[in-house]
């Protein structure tokens, strides 16, 4: 665990300057596993601020408190057929010029021996004791109305409180809110919800040689990060409240670090040991206590967790753009969930169709493809377990291999043989179709 680094990290370290020299020991970078939990730890300390919003704004959010029934459901005796009340055993005589409807208020009651017209979502009348479907029944032409199968007590009547009795728990804490959440929230009576606030995020660019525009040339190159993170993010839980663009300009990152409101900061590029690399320096200008100082993962090694504040964070991402996705997935995701109030997932995993190469000491995370078609044995989808085929173009400076992929592998140290089973780190955008598992 505690080799030296074999790949260049102690070379980095000895080319600083006295002023830049961070650490007198010799720097270590913390496993990948023990990363993820330390950030794990701080998101699901929070804070977790609620805020009650219309259901309507809610989707998305994440229950800040179990969900309580306010009410019975179904609220009333309902009837769950067109058809007729009945009360007591047939045949009934049919109450002539009434129909009990939906969205009725009280009827009066049905004696023994009588039946009434009812609608499906209709209040029962008291003293009913069986809803008969229309298709089988048959009223006569003296008006009497006969079953034409047998009649149980209580039939198609939904009794009141079947699904659940007010002040009933009906989801716990954390649920995210889907479509179906905020379908029972209404029908159990609520117009708000309370939801976890999101926590609220700002990037922060660096790099002199970025445009927001137009082709590279010249050395300048376009920034891959800021448009891929606000929304990337946002699909984690984060309000991203700005991107701003700061160049390498020290004073004004300690500017924006500092005077940032945001709950978590999060910047890429800038935290290995060039000339033009403030994020460290910053850091300890502005008095910040380093959680997690490098990762023993490729790429994105440089990657950084710092405590501002009491409750602020900063997650430093790597400038090579496959680098900050990786810090993003290792720091940023389980910090951003846990001060969501989301829970962990369960973990994907899936089968890899051919070997992956591994770093001797660190863990890789490798962009993967579903295999299909004759990958996966012939079948047009994946058989169980899911199997994964390895994505080329997974160079740290590329983009190529993970806007292809459908997650990324992690590759323990020494790597993997094909048909090994390994974790797999869900995209966001493809959680909906949750294929690994
Ligand atoms: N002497 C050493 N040099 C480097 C080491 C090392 O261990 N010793 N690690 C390398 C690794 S690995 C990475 S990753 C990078 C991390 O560098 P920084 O976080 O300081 O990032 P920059 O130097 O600012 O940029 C690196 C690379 O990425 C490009 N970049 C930066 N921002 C963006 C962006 N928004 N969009 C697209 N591309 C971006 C930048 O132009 C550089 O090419 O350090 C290595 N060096
Ligand atoms: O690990 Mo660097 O983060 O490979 O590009």
């Amino acid at each position: 665990m505690n080799d030296p680094e074999v790949d260049g990290v102690d070379e980095a370290l000895a080319l600083l300057g006295p002023r830049q020299a961070r650490k007198p020991e010799r720097h270590r970078a913390t496993p990948w596993a023990e990363a993820r939990s330390v950030a794990a730890r701080l998101g699901a300390a929070g804070p977790h601020r609620t805020r009650q919003v219309a259901l309507d704004r809610a989707l998305g959010g994440v229950l800040a408190q179990p969900l309580t029934a306010l009410t019975d459901l179904p609220s009333f005796d309902t009837s769950a057929m067109d058809g007729w009340a009945v009360a007591g055993p047939g045949p009934w005589r049919v109450r002539e010029g009434d129909s009990v409807l939906a969205g009725h208020g009280r009827t009066p009651p049905l004696p023994d021996g009588e039946a009434v017209r009812i609608a499906t979502g209709a209040r029962v009348p008291p003293g009913a004791t069986a809803v008969i479907r229309s298709e089988h029944s048959r009223a006569d032409a003296v008006g009497h109305l006969h079953a034409q199968r047998a009649v149980t007590h209580g039939q198609d009547i939904r009794p009141r409180g079947q699904e659940c009795r007010s002040g009933d728990q009906l989801l716990p804490a954390s649920t995210p809110v889907t479509p179906a959440v905020l379908g029972l929230a209404a029908a159990a009576g609520y117009d708000e919800l309370p939801v976890v606030e999101r926590p609220r995020v700002a990037v922060l660019v660096l790099g002199d040689e970025l445009l927001t525009a137009g082709l590279p040339h010249e050395g300048l190159i376009r920034d891959a990060l800021g448009p891929m993170l606000a929304p990337w993010l946002r699909a984690l839980g984060a309000d991203v409240t700005v991107t701003r663009r700061i160049g390498d300009d020290a004073e004004a990152l300690y500017a924006a670090v500092s005077g940032s409101g945001a709950d978590v900061v999060i910047t890429t590029g800038g935290t290995a040991a060039g000339p033009v690399d403030h994020v460290h320096p910053v850091l300890r200008e502005a008095g910040a206590e380093l959680l997690v100082d490098g990762v023993k993962v490729r790429p994105g090694h440089p990657m950084l967790l710092a405590r501002l504040a009491p409750s602020q964070y900063l997650v430093g991402l790597p400038g090579n753009p496959l680098a900050a996705v990786s810090g993003l997935l290792t720091l940023a995701e389980p910090l951003l969930r846990g001060l969501a109030g989301r829970r962990a997932p369960e973990a994907n995993r899936a089968a890899l169709r051919d070997e992956v190469q591994g770093h001797p000491h660190d863990t890789r995370l490798v962009p993967v493809g579903r295999a299909t078609g004759r990958g996966a044995q012939g079948r047009a989808t994946a058989p169980e377990p899911a199997l994964v085929v390895p994505l080329h173009y997974n160079g740290p400076a590329m983009l190529r291999g993970i806007a292809a992929a459908d997650g990324l592998a992690v590759v323990p140290p020494g790597g993997a043989g094909a048909g090994d089973v390994l974790e797999i780190l869900a995209l966001p955008w493809a959680a909906t179709e949750r294929c690994f598992t």
